[in-house]
């Protein structure tokens, strides 16, 4: 199989409508040279840009989702369309992901479960998705996930319960945490003896200087492929059947002690 991560430059100066269509020009640009493309996190607007997230925001099936199902049917990919400021039709805002089929038919949404910031930024601007999201493609299960979702190994566990062998994380991961970053989509890919496939985004918006650096990870937590800082797209073929090999000859899963108590205070 082979992926394409597409480490978008998210720059102040290009408008969201001429970043869409740039972007969908690069996802058609993968026609017949990947089997999965995937983008970074809240490309549109930037992943630190708050002041734009309600402005930029889209209903689910708005702009950004017509242009990545259409591209994603020209080029004949799977396609995990990073993420979008998504307006509920209720009110409130979400970090949600898009993934596409090769026929730009609908295959998933996934809305951050984590959201960044503490007390600031997407913690109040945005509210939290509660569901975890899986979805099968002919050679391997995808488990969705987005940026700082990345520091909570207990999401990816759920992946896995769900039969999840290529874990996607779509990112706007800042250089300051670079170090993070890396460290971070090895020990998720070791734990779980799963691809690891982190797109995150290149340039500087809010004052945020991005990483890049994305990455792709086999299931013994080997680097295969990784991309600079800047724009760049990073193709990576990859065996989704050496998933459960890793995991037959080595199957630390099964020593999974489930349901520990917390430990007794005093
Ligand atoms: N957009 C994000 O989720 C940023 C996450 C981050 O900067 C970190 O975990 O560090």
């Amino acid at each position: 199989m082979r992926a394409s991560l597409l480490q978008i430059a998210v720059n102040e100066g290009e408008s969201v409508k001429a970043r869409r269509e740039r972007v969908s020009s690069l996802v058609r640009d993968e026609a017949g040279r990947a089997d999965l493309v995937v983008l970074p996190e809240l490309w549109t607007t930037g992943a630190f840009a708050y002041e734009l997230f309600a402005a930029e925001a889209e209903p689910l099936e708005g702009p950004t989702y017509e242009a990545m199902a259409e591209a994603a049917r020209e080029a004949g990919v799977w396609l995990h369309a990073g993420s979008i400021p998504e307006r509920d039709p209720e009110g409130p805002l979400y970090n949600t992901a898009l993934v596409f089929t090769p026929e730009g038919e609908p295959a998933a949404a996934y809305r951050k479960i984590h959201r960044f910031g503490f007390d600031k930024g997407e913690a109040v601007l945005m509210s939290a998705g509660r569901e975890l999201v899986t979805v099968r493609l002919p050679e391997t299960v995808v488990g969705v996930s987005t940026c700082y979702d990345l520091r909570f190994p207990e999401l990816y566990r759920g992946l896995v319960d769900r039969g999840a062998q290529t874990l996607v994380v779509a990112a706007g991961w800042p250089e300051r945490r670079r170090a993070h970053w890396s460290l971070l989509a090895r020990a998720r890919a070791v734990e779980n003896q799963a691809y690891v496939l982190a797109c995150g985004s290149a340039g500087e918006h809010a004052g945020v200087v991005q990483a890049g650096h994305s990455v792709v990870v086999d299931p013994w937590g080997e680097v295969v492929g990784e991309a600079g800082a800047g724009e760049e797209v990073l193709r990576v073929d990859f065996d989704p059947g050496r998933v459960d090999v890793t995991r037959d000859r080595f199957p630390a899963l099964k020593d999974r002690v489930l349901g520990l108590a917390a430990p007794r205070r005093g």
